[in-house]
C-alpha cells in the first residue's frame, strides 16, 4: 500500500465520571486519532489508529502533543517515503527512531486497519481469534470514601462486569479492598492496580493484601523496578502483574525470567503496537504466564481492536475492556457494549468499527493533514 495522506485528529471526550488513579484525576480523555488514506492498486482505502498517550506524561513519558510532534516530524515521513508499506513492515521502518511506542503503535494501527479493510478481513480473522466474545472487567478509580467505593463497585457488578480492578495508592489500599471483599464475598474476581505508587520499602504493608485472595497486584513499584518486583514477588503470595514495565517482548521476557511477572497486562499502545502485543502474548504463553488486555480509556476504535486481541487463547484473565459507557456517554464510533460480563469480538473488516462523522465533528478540537 502507498500512504497518501495522514490526518491527525485531536479530540476531547468528556468522561461520565472522574477517573482517579495514584497519579492523576481525569475528567476528559484527550486523544489523538490517526486517519490514514492509502492507495491499494487503484483503490483508496482509509484506516484509523488511536494513540493512547495521555495529555500529560504521568502514566509514561509519552504525551499527546509530543506524540503528534514525533509523528509529524520523524515518523510519518518514513512511511510516506515507502512505495509499499504494510502493517508488518511499519515497526521496522520506524525502528531507527528511539522510543515513542504509543505514537508508533497508532501509525501501525492505522496502516493495519487500512490493510485489513482493503482485504475485507477482520482483525480477529487476521489474528486467528476464535472466540466470539471476551470477558469484560472494569477498572474502578479511587473514590472519595470507602462507602463510595463499595457503592461504585456494586453498580458495576449490577451492570454485569466479570471482574473488578481497584485503583490503590499509599493510604488508600487495605481498607477499600477489605470493604469490597466483605461486601461482595470471596468469589468476586478482584485485583488491584497501584500504577507504580509504592517502593520496596512498602513490602510488609503490601504483603497484607495477601489476605484478600486477589487475582493479582498490578505494577505496585516503578516502571524500571524489574528486580524490585521480583523481590516483592518472593515476599507476597498475590500474583505479581506488570503493566508500565512491559514495553516490549524483550522486557516481557526479562520480567518473566527473573520472576518479576507471574501475569502480564498487555496494552498494545504501550508496547509499540498490536503486532508486538501478539508477540508478547505468544512469549508469555510459551512460559505459562497468563496475560490480559489492559485499557487506556480508548475510544471505540482501540476498544474494538483490543477485543479482537483479547480473544487469543493466552488471554486467560478478564481484561479492562469495558463497555464504552463505562467512560463515555457518546463514543466516537458505535459504542462497544458489555452484556452479561462479555464484549463481542468485532467481525467487520479492519477493526470492525467506523468513526461516526458527526461524533468526530462534535469532539474534535483540531486536525492537520500530512502528505508525503
Ligand atoms: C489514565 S490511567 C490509564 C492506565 C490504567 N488503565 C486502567 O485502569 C483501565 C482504563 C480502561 O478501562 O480503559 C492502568 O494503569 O491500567
Ligand atoms: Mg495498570
Amino acid at each position: 500500500m502507498k500512504l497518501t495522506k495522514l490526518t491527525l485528529h485531536r479530540i476531547e471526550m468528556p468522561l461520565v465520571s472522574p477517573f482517579t488513579t495514584s497519579f492523576s484525576t481525569q475528567t476528559a480523555r484527550n486523544a489523538l486519532l490517526l486517519e490514514a488514506e492509502c492507495r491499494v492498486d487503484d483503490e483508496l482505502v482509509t484506516g484509523w489508529g488511536e494513540c493512547v498517550a495521555m495529555a500529560e506524561p504521568l502514566y509514561s513519558s509519552e504525551y499527546l502533543e509530543g506524540a503528534a510532534h514525533v509523528i509529524r516530524k520523524w515518523l510519518a515521513p518514513r512511511l510516506f517515503a515507502e512505495a509499499d508499506v504494510t502493517a508488518e513492515t511499519v515497526a521496522g521502518l520506524l525502528a531507527p527512531i528511539v522510543g515513542h511506542r504509543m505514537a508508533k503503535s497508532a501509525l501501525e494501527m492505522a496502516i493495519l486497519d487500512a490493510q485489513l479493510r482493503s482485504r475485507r478481513q477482520s482483525f480477529a480473522g487476521y489474528l486467528g481469534t476464535a472466540r466470539k466474545t471476551i470477558p469484560s472487567g472494569v477498572s474502578v478509580g479511587i473514590q472519595d470514601s470507602v462507602p463510595a467505593m463499595v457503592k461504585t463497585v456494586g453498580g458495576y457488578l449490577d451492570e454485569g462486569y466479570a471482574r473488578i480492578k481497584l485503583k490503590i495508592k499509599p493510604g488508600i489500599d487495605l481498607e477499600p479492598v477489605a470493604a469490597v471483599r466483605r461486601e461482595f464475598g470471596d468469589d468476586l474476581l478482584l485485583q488491584v492496580d497501584a500504577n507504580a505508587a509504592y517502593t520496596l520499602a512498602d513490602a510488609a504493608h503490601l504483603k497484607r493484601l495477601d489476605e484478600f485472595n486477589l487475582l493479582l497486584i498490578e505494577q505496585p513499584l516503578g516502571e524500571e523496578d524489574l528486580r524490585q518486583h521480583a523481590e516483592l514477588a518472593r515476599i507476597m503470595t498475590t500474583p505479581m502483574c506488570l503493566d508500565e514495565s512491559i514495553v516490549s517482548a524483550q522486557t516481557a521476557a526479562d520480567a518473566i525470567v527473573i520472576g518479576a511477572a507471574a501475569v502480564i497486562n498487555i496494552k498494545p499502545g504501550r508496547v509499540g503496537g498490536y503486532l508486538e502485543a501478539r508477540r508478547i502474548h505468544d512469549l508469555a504463553q510459551a512460559h505459562g504466564v497468563a496475560v490480559w488486555c489492559g485499557g487506556m480509556l480508548e475510544t471505540g476504535i482501540g476498544r474494538a481492536a483490543n477485543a479482537a486481541l483479547a480473544g487469543l487463547p493466552g488471554f486467560t484473565l478478564p481484561g479492562d475492556i469495558s463497555g464504552s459507557d463505562r467512560f463515555y456517554a457518546e463514543d466516537i464510533s458505535e459504542p462497544i457494549v458489555m452484556s452479561d460480563g462479555e464484549v463481542a469480538v468485532p467481525t467487520g473488516p479492519g477493526f470492525g468499527v467506523d468513526v461516526l462523522p458527526e461524533r468526530l465533528e462534535k469532539f474534535r478540537i483540531e486536525f492537520e493533514e500530512l502528505r508525503g
